[in-house]
C-alpha cells in the first residue's frame, strides 16, 4: 500500500497534557480520506502534525515519504485548508492569488483565475468582506492552486450554511475527478463525508477505531437483533464492535466478512453515520487493540 502519511507512535504535548499520545495510523494515497471521531479525539493536532505546523513531542511522521515541513519542496507538495479556513481579512482575493503565486513554486494560476470566476468572487473584494462561504472557496482554491500531492482540510466546511457546504464540498469532488490528489478531510458531518469520502478513518483517543475503504466497511457490518444472548455465544468470526442489551433483547453491531445466517437474528445494514457512532460509543480508554482494517 502507497501511503500519503504515515505515523508511530505519534505523541504531542502541550505541558503535562497529551492532545495526541501513541498514534499509529497509515492513510493510502489515491483516496478521499474522511477523518472523523469525538471532539478532543486529536483530530486536528493530527493534521497540523502533518502540514507541518506542529513539532511531535513524541514517535515519528512521514508525510509523501518526508518529513511534514521539512524543506520547501517537501512545504509545496502538502497543501492545508485549516478549521477556520483563513485569509487575510485587509487583502482582496487577487492579491491572495498573487501571494499564492508568489509563496508556491507549482502555482497554478489559470485554475486559480478560473475558480475565481466562476465561483463570482470579486477580485477586488477584500477577504474580509467576504462571507464564510466565500471564504472557505477562497481558501480551498489557493490550496488547490498550489497544486498539492496531498490536501488536508480540517473541519472545512464547519461554519457553512449546507448550501455552502454543498458547493464547497461539489468543487472539492470536481478538483479530485481533475487533478490526481489525495485528501485526508476531517468533519463531524458524517452526511457530508459519506457523499464525498471512499475512505473512512475513525479516530478515538488518539486510536484509529477502525480504517477502510468505505463500501467495504459497509459491506462488513452488520446491526443484529434478537432475543437476549451473550456476546461468547456469537461465533467466532463476528467481531463485536457494540452491544445494547434489554431483559428480553440484544443488539449488537458486528463485523464479518461471512454471510449471517442464524434466523434468530434481524440482520440490517448499517449507514455510515451508525458505523461511526458504534465505533465511537465504544469506551476508547479501555480499547488499546490493533485497529480494525478492511482494506483490499
Ligand atoms: N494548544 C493546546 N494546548 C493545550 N491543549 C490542547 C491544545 N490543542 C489541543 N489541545 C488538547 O488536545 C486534545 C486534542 O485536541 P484536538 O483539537 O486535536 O482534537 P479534535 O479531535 O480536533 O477535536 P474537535 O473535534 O473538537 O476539533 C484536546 O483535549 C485539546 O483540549
Amino acid at each position: 500500500m502507497t501511503t500519503v502519511l504515515t505515523a508511530q507512535a505519534l505523541g504531542k504535548r502541550y505541558g503535562r497534557r497529551w492532545a495526541l499520545r501513541e498514534c499509529t495510523i497509515d492513510i493510502p494515497a489515491g483516496h478521499v480520506v474522511g477523518l472523523v471521531g469525538p471532539n478532543g479525539a486529536g483530530k486536528t493536532t493530527l493534521l497540523k502534525l502533518a502540514s507541518g505546523q506542529l513539532e511531535p513531542t513524541a514517535g515519528d511522521i512521514a508525510v509523501l515519504g518526508g518529513r511534514p515541513g521539512g524543506t520547501p519542496a517537501q512545504l509545496a507538495r502538502v497543501g492545508f485548508v485549516a478549521q477556520d479556513t483563513p485569509a487575510y481579512a485587509g487583502l482582496t482575493v487577487a492579491e491572495h492569488l498573487r501571494l499564492g503565486a508568489r509563496l508556491n513554486p507549482r502555482w497554478d494560476d489559470g485554475m486559480a483565475r478560473e475558480r475565481v470566476a466562476r465561483l463570482g468572487l470579486d477580485p477586488a473584494q477584500r477577504a474580509g468582506k467576504l462571507s464564510g462561504g466565500q471564504r472557505a472557496q477562497l481558501a480551498l482554491t489557493l490550496g488547490l492552486a498550489k497544486r498539492p500531492e496531498l490536501l488536508i482540510l480540517d473541519e472545512p466546511v464547519a461554519s457553512l450554511d449546507p448550501l455552502a457546504r454543498r458547493e464547497f464540498l461539489q468543487g472539492l469532488m470536481e478538483a479530485t475527478a481533475e487533478h490526481e490528489l489525495s485528501v485526508v478531510l476531517s468533519s463531524h458531518l458524517v452526511s457530508d463525508l459519506e457523499r464525498i469520502c471512499d475512505y473512512l478513518i475513525v479516530l478515538v483517543d488518539s486510536r484509529v477505531q477502525v480504517a477502510g475503504e468505505t463500501d467495504r466497511l459497509l459491506a462488513a457490518h452488520h446491526r443484529l437483533t434478537g432475543p437476549r444472548r451473550d456476546p461468547d455465544r456469537l461465533p467466532a468470526g463476528q467481531h463485536v464492535v457494540s452491544a445494547r442489551h434489554t431483559d428480553r433483547q440484544s443488539t449488537y453491531v458486528v463485523r464479518t466478512d461471512a454471510p449471517i445466517h442464524d434466523p434468530a437474528w434481524t440482520v440490517t445494514r448499517l449507514s455510515l453515520e451508525d458505523l461511526v457512532l458504534a465505533y465511537m460509543d465504544k469506551p476508547a480508554a479501555a480499547d488499546r487493540r490493533a485497529p480494525l482494517e478492511v482494506q483490499r
